[in-house]
């Protein structure tokens, strides 16, 4: 099948989901029930993953279709398949041999077998090898024991695992011939796939309410003991014979390959939340009037106010940086797993880093913008029909699953640090990594040049990776390596953001250069990367005079071009916005619709209170005058 375009997408999707005939009613969620919640949201997932199914769309639509963007408007609690789609079968295809695949797809594919992926455990999520659930061999009855030693060894926290999902991908540590191999996916059936109930030895439920995306259905599991056919570990990389001799795989980590490829669907998604509560944000400001009047008697739109544009105009610039930066990600992620699978694995490390560095630095910046964006609507972005608190929690989730933000920052930071002291193999032809190993650019910074702003950039990534790799050297001749590294964590983990910065700036130098539909499209993105530019260097202004060449009258000339900066963009802010291509019903806010009736939908919203049905609700009588006030 082709492959449409994102707009073409778009269109595609205004027929097919807008219109679907399952799905184009939507309903309220706010007052309803956890339960009722998660039958809702669960109907309206599974009518989209039919819809996939139906439309027979490659993993480049998928993605599309399974955007925040979208997912937003048919899942607005979590989607309690996404774990299934995005991980479960990511994980079959790519790590079950041939055999396996096609033993299981076509349950997969007509809905028989509906997983999850079973890794982090109630007291092990970061330290993959600290897990405790084993899977032990044993060659007479050619099966697995696969068992939970004790409560905090149990599966906690996989998506679809609480009610959905009657199989799972579990990571467990495999013992055979006696010795432990580390970790190793098994395919495990934890439910009936008739009645639903959970299949003998099997302990599972729901965890709980969160935080926000309560219909992901997050839950627990626990094995007594179950037997696992031998067949049903995934074998495309490491094997177990029937005598129980064990064969590695062709890389150390290739059992992690789910992670490396959900960090950079993470990363890419990030960008749709921020899209969304960007355009909020920005029709907000236009129709927000509120102040003391001007001279045409009206009261300023907040967007006028300088301190306004600062809070909204550098995140749209970030929506167009980081939407263009990720998605190249995306795509050489795309071709290191066919390399992979070819049996190459020499990129693997470097796409390892640097989607550990991405996920990580997309999801800090889009929670921290959609955060400042709920603010800068005031009292009524605290509002949950505003949608920017269900957007804060869905884009801060991506800071802790898969890979905690620290934790990932500090495994670019090793990748970097073994570069930069050449113990590593060095970087292939187009690597991100080659100006560790080369003079620093010396390009003059000079406000107004977005090529004196990359050089400084990297120069700021160069300084602080290879500060922290001579501090880290230093401190391994006089203790050991884990209280040398200890020592050096905080500077590890600034070196990888900056590392992640500098890759950021040049993936969209590169779009920009390479733009040639037309001229005022080139002036709008150098325009929106002149903002993004300033304002990355007035967020880490001591790291542009430490590192990055620039003098304390640079930094005073650069706050001032960023606000006038932001004074150029102002009149494009909604042409830019409404570029998302966005219609009212996906954003589903009511501050960020594209009429601007924000006053009436608030009202509107709130005629949905229960507590509005009665004009004295009976609670009045059963609670307070009860209790005698
Ligand atoms: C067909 C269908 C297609 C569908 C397409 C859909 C697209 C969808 C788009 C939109 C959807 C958006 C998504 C929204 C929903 C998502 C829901 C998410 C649900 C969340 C799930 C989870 O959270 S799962 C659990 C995740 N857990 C973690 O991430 C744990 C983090 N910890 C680790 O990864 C590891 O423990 C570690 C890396 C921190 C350390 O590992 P370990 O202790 O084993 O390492 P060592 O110290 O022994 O060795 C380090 C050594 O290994 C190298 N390395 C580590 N990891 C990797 C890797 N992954 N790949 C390659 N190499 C790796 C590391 O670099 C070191 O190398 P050295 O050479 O030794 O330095
Ligand atoms: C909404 C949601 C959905 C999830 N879905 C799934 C799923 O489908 N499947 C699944 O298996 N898991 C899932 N998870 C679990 C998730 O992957 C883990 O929570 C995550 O990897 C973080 O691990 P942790 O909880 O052990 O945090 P911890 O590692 O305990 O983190 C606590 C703190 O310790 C710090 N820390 C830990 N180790 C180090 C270190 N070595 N160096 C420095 N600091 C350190 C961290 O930076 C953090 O500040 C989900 C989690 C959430 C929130």
């Amino acid at each position: 099948m082709v492959s449409r375009n994102r707009s073409q997408v778009k269109d595609h999707l205004g027929s097919k989901v807008l219109n679907h005939p399952e799905l184009r009613n939507t309903k309220a969620t706010e007052y309803m029930s956890h339960e009722e919640k998660y039958r809702y949201n669960l109907s309206r997932a599974t009518a989209m993953l039919k819809l996939i199914d139906e439309e027979g769309m490659d993993v480049n639509e998928i993605s599309k279709v399974m955007s925040h963007t979208v997912s937003g408007f048919t899942t607005p609690d979590g989607n309690p398949l996404a774990v299934h789609q995005v991980m479960f079968v990511p994980t079959l295809m790519n790590q079950a041999d041939d055999d396996q695949v096609s033993r299981w797809l076509g349950d997969v594919f007509n809905g028989t077998i509906v997983g999850t992926y079973a890794q982090t455990e109630l007291s092990h999520g970061t330290f993959v090898r600290g897990l405790r659930t084993t899977a032990t061999y044993d060659p007479a009855s050619r099966t697995f024991d696969l068992h939970t030693p004790d409560v905090s060894a149990a599966k906690w926290w996989p998506g679809g695992l609480g009610t959905t999902a009657n199989h799972a991908v579990v990571m467990a540590q495999l013992y055979t011939d006696g010795q432990p191999r580390g970790i190793h996916p098994f395919m495990v059936a934890i439910r009936d796939r008739e009645t639903h109930r959970p299949l003998p030895g099997i302990t599972v439920g729901e965890i709980g309410p969160k935080l926000g995306q309560n219909t992901l259905n997050n839950g627990y599991l626990l094995f007594d003991h179950v037997k696992v056919p031998r067949e049903n570990m995934l074998m495309r990389n490491a094997r177990v014979n029937e005598d129980g001799s064990y064969t590695k795989p062709s890389h150390q980590k290739a059992s992690y390959g789910t992670m490396v490829f959900t960090r950079v669907a993470i990363a890419l998604d990030t960008v749709d939340a921020l899209q969304i509560a960007a355009t909020i944000a920005a029709r907000y400001s236009i129709v927000r009037r509120q102040g003391e009047p001007r001279d045409d008697g009206q009261e300023p739109q907040i967007i006028d106010y300088q301190t306004q544009q600062l809070k909204v105009l550098p995140h749209i610039a970030a929506c167009y940086v980081l939407r263009a930066s990720t998605a190249r990600l995306w795509e050489h992620h795309t071709h290191v797993t066919s390399e992979v699978r070819g049996g190459d694995t020499a990129l693997l490390p470097e796409l390892h880093a640097t989607a550990c560095c991405l996920k990580a630095l997309v999801t800090q910046d889009c929670s921290e913008a959609i955060e400042a964006l709920r603010l800068s609507c005031g009292g009524h972005g605290y509002m949950t029909a505003s949608r920017l608190p269900a957007l804060y929690a869905y884009a801060t989730a991506g800071a802790t699953y898969e890979g905690e933000n620290t934790v990932l920052l500090l495994q670019t930071a090793r990748y970097l640090v073994k570069q930069a002291g050449g113990s590593h193999a060095p970087p292939a032809a187009g690597s991100a990594v080659t100006y560790l190993s080369r003079p620093a650019d010396d390009t003059p910074f000079a406000v107004g040049s977005p090529a004196a702003y990359v050089a400084a950039v990297g120069r700021v990534a160069r300084g602080r990776v290879t500060e922290v790799a001579a501090a880290l050297q230093a401190d391994r001749q006089t203790m050991p390596e884990a209280d040398a590294w200890n020592q050096s964590l905080v500077q590890l983990v600034a070196a990888a953001l900056a590392h992640g910065r500098y890759f950021v700036v040049r993936e969209f130098a590169e779009v920009v250069s390479q733009q040639s539909s037309s001229r005022a499209i080139q002036q709008m993105l150098q325009l929106l990367f002149s903002v993004y530019l300033a304002h990355a260097v007035s967020r880490a202004e001591g790291d542009f005079i430490t590192y990055g060449g620039l003098t304390p009258s640079d930094i005073r000339l650069n706050r001032r071009h960023l606000l006038r900066l932001l004074a150029e963009l102002r009149p494009h802010m909604i042409p830019l916005t409404d570029a998302f291509d966005l219609p009212d019903r996906l954003i589903n806010s009511t501050l960020g619709a594209w009429d601007g009736d924000v006053y009436r939908r608030m009202f509107e919203q709130a005629s949905h209170s229960p507590l509005n049905t009665d004009e004295v609700p009976a609670s009045f009588h059963q609670a307070m005058l009860r209790s005698k006030l």
